[in-house]
C-alpha cells in the first residue's frame, strides 16, 4: 500500500494562515508589527534562497523585516556590532544570522551575542540550556517543525522508539531532546555508530538529518513507522533526502518528501518564533 505522504507545505501554509491572523490581532492591540532581522554573509547559494524565502514569508503574514547582506569578507568585530546594534533596537523582535557562516567567523561567538530574549533559531546557549531543563526558551525551528509534523500523524510519540540519525547542534541535538520531552526513548546515532540498521529497523520514528544523500534504504525502516526526512542535498541537480524515498516508502506508514516535507515548517517555525518573542517582549 505504501505510506501515507506528511505533506509540510500544507500543514506550513495552514500554520502560516493561523500566524496572519495572529499578526493582525496584535497590530490592532499595540499599533506594531512583530519585527525581524535576518543577517546573511556571504554568498553561499542555497543560504541565499532560504533568505529570499524568509523575507517572503514575513511580507506574506505581516511580519516587519530587515535583511542585512554583508559581504563575504566582513569581519568578526563588524558583525558582532550589527548584532550589538539589533539587539538594542526596539522593533526588532527577532535575530537571526543564516548559518553557515564563511571559515573565517566564528559562529559560536556570533550566536552567543544574541540577545537570548530574541533567538528566534533558539541557538543560544541559554535557550539550548532551558531546552534541556525543559523550561520554556525559543525551541530551534527545524526541530520544532519536526514535532508539530510527527504530531500531525496523529501517532502518539510517548513510549515509542525514536532513533535520531545525526547530532548537529541546529536539528539532531535538540530534536531528541524535544521527543524525550515528548516521553520517547530516544536513540542518537551518528557517523561512528556500529550497525546503524540495527537501530533504524526498530525505531517507531526515524529522524533522519546527516546531509548524507539515500543513507537510509527501505530494508533499514521499521514497518509501519514515522520517518522523517531532514536531509536536502542537490544531486546531479535535484534536490535529494537523506532517506531513500521510494524503497523507504513501501515500508513506513508515514513518510516525509524531500522537498516539500520538513523544509517548508523550518521557516513557518521561525515566523511562529518571531511572534513568540514579540509578545513576550510587548508583556502581552
Ligand atoms: N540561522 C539558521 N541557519 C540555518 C537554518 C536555520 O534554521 N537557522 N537551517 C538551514 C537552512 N534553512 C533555513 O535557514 C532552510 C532549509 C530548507 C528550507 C526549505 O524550505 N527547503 C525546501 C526546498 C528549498 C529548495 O528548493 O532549495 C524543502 O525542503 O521543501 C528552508 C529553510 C541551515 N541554516
Amino acid at each position: 500500500m505504501g505510506a501515507q505522504i506528511i505533506d509540510g507545505k500544507a500543514i506550513s501554509s495552514a500554520i502560516r494562515q493561523q500566524i496572519k491572523q495572529q499578526v493582525m490581532e496584535l497590530q490592532q492591540k499595540t499599533g506594531k508589527s512583530p519585527g525581524l532581522a535576518v543577517v546573511l554573509v556571504g554568498e553561499d547559494p542555497a543560504s541565499q534562497i532560504y533568505v529570499r524565502n524568509k523575507e517572503k514569508a514575513c511580507q506574506e503574514v505581516g511580519i516587519y523585516s530587515e535583511v542585512y547582506r554583508l559581504p563575504q569578507e566582513t569581519s568578526q568585530q563588524q558583525l558582532l556590532d550589527l548584532v550589538h546594534q539589533l539587539n538594542e533596537r526596539q522593533e526588532i523582535n527577532g535575530i537571526l544570522v543564516q548559518l553557515p557562516l564563511p571559515d573565517h567567523l566564528d559562529e559560536m561567538t556570533v550566536l552567543r551575542d544574541i540577545s537570548p530574549d530574541k533567538d528566534v533559531d533558539g541557538f543560544h546557549a541559554v535557550n539550548a540550556g532551558k531546552l534541556l531543563n525543559g523550561e520554556k526558551g525559543f525551541v530551534p525551528c527545524t526541530p520544532k517543525g519536526i514535532i508539530t509534523l510527527i504530531k500531525s500523524t496523529n501517532v502518539d510519540i510517548k513510549g515509542k522508539d525514536a532513533v535520531v540519525v545525526g547530532r548537529s547542534n541546529i536539528v539532531g541535538k535538540p530534536v531528541s531532546i524535544l521527543l524525550l520531552n515528548e516521553n520517547a526513548t530516544v536513540t542518537i546515532c551518528h557517523s561512528k555508530t556500529a550497525d546503524l540498521k540495527s537501530h533504524t529497523q526498530r525505531a517507531d520514528i526515524l529522524v533522519v538529518a546527516t546531509g548524507k544523500p539515500n543513507l537510509i534504504t527501505g530494508d533499514m525502516v521499521k514497518p509501519g513507522s514515522v520517518v522523517i526526512d531532514v536531509g536536502t542535498t542537490r544531486v546531479e541537480g535535484k534536490l535529494t533526502g537523506d532517506v531513500h524515498f521510494a524503497s523507504a516508502k513501501e515500508v513506513a506508514g508515514w513518510i516525509t518528501p524531500v522537498p516539500g516535507g520538513v523544509g517548508p515548517m523550518t521557516i513557518t517555525m521561525l515566523l511562529q518564533n518571531t511572534v513568540e518573542a514579540a509578545v513576550s517582549q510587548w508583556k502581552l
